[in-house]
């Protein structure tokens, strides 16, 4: 079957390229609806990464979130005209202790393998999950960032000591605050507590019990574990205050993602028995645990409904290019294309 692949082919100009994919028994054929937009994709489209890394991974396919209607299950397990959500981790084996998104082998959609900006997606059967139908598409269209958001918590709660009493979370934009919208489901006893850089994004995040500006967290704050949701340089300055605002054997969640290597003060960590884990990406467990949270609270259903920032219908690449672009400059939420190429 002919299938049309919009593909990134150099810094902000995509071409679409015609594909001849044969559907296997294991797989199903998707068309995709909404698709997200994820800053690993604004770092591909605005060349964002070193060179060697573009030629490695160019021409590619962007978007890891996203929905879209089945067209064709050869299993019946799914209907045509149901809505689900792609995962994008595809593992090649299963592992007893590796967790299925750190497996070495692994193709991540959108990060070296094509991602959803395709006329049609033929994925593994266990790839898609189903999407409730009274999820609102285009929240439903960042089910994977809110799995990001299980994955990281449910480390946190592998990893942590007993001391429940306070999360902070560095970052007052998209992840920070699907893990703050997540985290009271986690840890309903815990005090919230959210450290952001700008006041009028910390507004969004009404829900927690406290917000502070970086630039104004009193010395003797101190929170039992935190997550750092920044990236990019303003990472090596959230680890660094975290480090200084957090209790002893304290465990530090680090999620952002920087181009370069970020200092940090290891002296200290050790003095203070901290633990830094990482957290990347997600599972089909953590798609699942997402929509089940969401099914069950629909109040943090509308919390994330407010997350939906620019949205708007795309219909040729043009249109694409420039909503890259309009997402770029916007000051809160995720972009959502309503995919009608
Ligand atoms: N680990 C994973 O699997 C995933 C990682 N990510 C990564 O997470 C990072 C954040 O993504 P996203 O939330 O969409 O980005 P956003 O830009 O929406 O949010 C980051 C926010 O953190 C603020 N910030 C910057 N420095 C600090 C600081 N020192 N303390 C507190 N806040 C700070 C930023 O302010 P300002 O804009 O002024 O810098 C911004 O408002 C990115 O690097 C992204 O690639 C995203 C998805 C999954
Ligand atoms: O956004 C993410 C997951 O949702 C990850 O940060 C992203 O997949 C990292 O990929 P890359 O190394 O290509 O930037
Ligand atoms: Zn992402």
């Amino acid at each position: 079957m002919l299938n049309q692949v919009y593909r990134l082919v150099s810094t902000r100009q995509f071409e679409s390229q015609t594909i001849d994919e044969n559907l296997t028994s294991n797989e199903i054929i998707v068309r995709p609806t909404y698709l997200s937009i994820c800053k690993a994709d604004q770092r591909y489209f605005s060349g964002n990464r070193s060179q060697a890394v573009l030629n490695k991974k160019l021409p590619m396919a962007l978007i890891h979130e996203a929905i879209g209607t089945v067209v064709y299950d050869p299993q019946n397990k799914f209907s045509a005209g149901e809505t689900v959500a792609m995962i994008p981790n595809t593992p090649s084996h299963q592992s007893p202790i590796v967790k299925e998104n750190y497996l070495t082998n692994n193709h991540f959609r959108s990060s070296g393998y094509d991602g959803f900006m395709q006329e049609y997606v033929f994925l593994r059967h266990d790839r898609v999950i189903k999407i409730p139908q009274d999820f609102e598409p285009n929240m439903a269209a960042f089910t994977e960032m809110i799995s990001v958001g299980v994955q990281a918590l449910t480390n946190l709660k592998e990893t942590m000591d007993a001391d429940q009493d306070i999360i902070g979370i560095w970052g007052d934009g998209n992840l920070g605050y699907i893990i703050a919208s997540l985290a009271k489901s986690f840890f309903p006893e815990s005090k919230l507590i959210i450290f952001g850089r700008h006041q009028y994004k910390l507004d969004y995040f009404s829900f927690a019990d406290e917000t502070y500006l970086v630039s104004d967290i009193p010395p003797e704050l101190k929170v039992s574990h935190a997550l750092e949701c920044t990236g990019g340089s303003g990472s090596q300055i959230a680890v660094d205050q975290i480090i200084n605002h957090i209790r002893p054997m304290g465990t530090i969640m680090l999620l952002g993602v920087s181009e370069n290597p970020i200092e940090i003060n290891t002296r200290l960590v050790l003095e203070r028995g901290l633990t830094l884990r990482g957290s990347s990406r997600s599972s089909r467990e953590d798609f699942e645990g997402a929509i089940n949270i969401l099914a069950k609270d629909c109040k943090t259903r509308e919390r994330l409904c407010n997350l939906i920032g620019e949205t708007q219908k795309v219909s040729s690449i043009k249109e694409v290019v420039s909503f890259f672009e309009k997402d770029s400059t916007s000051s809160w939420g995720k972009g959502v294309m309503r995919w009608e190429i």
